[in-house]
């Protein structure tokens, strides 16, 4: 169980993290998600001791990291792959964190086979894909069987089978009771392995709820598409019920505001005939985009430079 509590961080004049709240429960896998710049990694770095907070606090299993009698055995940090000696093979790197908390080579031997490194363990990490690095990763945050697991982007850089794998070991480590921890930018990879999600921005909460609640929060606001052979009468129509219309070639209007069964009824009663009609069902990155729009510390700009990489969402 992770717990953070008014957690704050300032460097200087900037609010890295501003009285964040939120936990993450045994059995369950938490996503962690906000933009760049969020203060994802700071949050990360203090509920495992590497920053201290300018106030509030973080604990794992009801203890702040540093007053863990053995932290290896209670929570797996996978943070930065880069972190590893390059001149060191896997299993050398391994083995040196096994004997600081008295972990057994075998025990070695057994999360080299679960991460699926047999064949490269003799190499040196330094000559690693960064696929590789992040298995590596892994593995190190499994040596002491901890009950929590704190993962940063730990599907980045991994091809398509890797990240199946991840998927499929995190839903397993969750369902063995343990808590798991884990921030990506794959919003369609979060909605398929997470049960929460906890959203920030500029430091802040933005939301804490089930990936379903989420979901369903998003089609609220979503666009039904209709074609229609009479797109003009019916645009009057759904205008006058307070629907938001836009209209595309081949009678094509795109409604907001408004659920798929009203567009249909509405359709039927003024004898629009309806060629095809269809919810733009609601999505995890839908309710991020929402959630996070006034939260974008840089967004990317038209390719004429006007833009690109301004701050955005106001100063901070
Ligand atoms: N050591 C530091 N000194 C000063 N400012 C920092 C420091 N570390 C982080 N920050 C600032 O704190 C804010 C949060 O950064 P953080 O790296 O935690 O965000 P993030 O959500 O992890 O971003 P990303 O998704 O890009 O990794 C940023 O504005 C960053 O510039």
């Amino acid at each position: 169980m992770i717990q953070v509590e008014a957690l704050t961080k300032r460097y200087g004049p900037t609010t890295a993290v501003d009285e964040l709240t939120f936990a993450a429960r045994p059995g369950t896998v938490t996503g962690f998600l906000g933009p760049n710049g969020a203060g994802k990694s700071t949050t990360m770095r203090m509920i495992v001791g590497l920053e201290r907070p300018t106030s509030g606090t973080a604990t794992v299993g009801g203890r702040r990291y540093a007053d863990l009698p053995a932290p290896l055995h209670a929570v797996g940090v996978m943070l930065d792959v880069r972190s590893v000696h390059p001149g060191r093979t896997a299993f050398r790197h391994l083995l040196a964190q096994a004997r600081t908390h008295g972990i057994s080579r075998s025990r070695v031997d057994e999360v080299i086979a679960i991460t699926g490194l047999e064949s490269v363990a003799g190499r040196r990490a330094g000559t690693y894909s960064l696929g590789m690095g992040q298995r590596l990763g892994i593995a190190g945050a499994l040596l002491g069987d901890p009950e929590t697991l704190i993962l940063d982007e730990p599907v980045n850089g991994l091809d398509p089978d890797g990240v199946l794998w991840v998927r499929g070991l995190v839903r397993s480590l969750a369902a063995e009771g343990r808590t798991v921890f884990l921030s990506s930018h794959l919003m369609h990879e979060l909605s398929l392995c997470a049960d929460r999600v906890v959203i920030i921005g500029k430091g802040r909460l933005l939301a804490d709820a089930s990936v379903s609640e989420l979901v369903q929060r998003s089609e609220h606001a979503s666009t039904v598409r209709i074609r229609t052979t009479d797109p003009d009468l019916l645009t009057k129509v759904l205008v006058g019920l307070g629907a938001e219309v836009v209209p595309h070639d081949n009678g094509v209007l795109n409604v907001q505001g408004a659920s798929v069964d009203d567009v249909g009824a509405a359709a039927a009663r003024c004898g629009a005939t309806v060629l095809e009609l269809a919810a733009d069902g609601g999505s995890l990155e839908d309710a991020y985009l929402h959630l996070t729009a006034d939260a974008v510390q840089y967004r990317g700009g038209s390719t004429d430079g006007t833009t690109t990489d301004a701050p955005a969402g106001g100063a901070r």
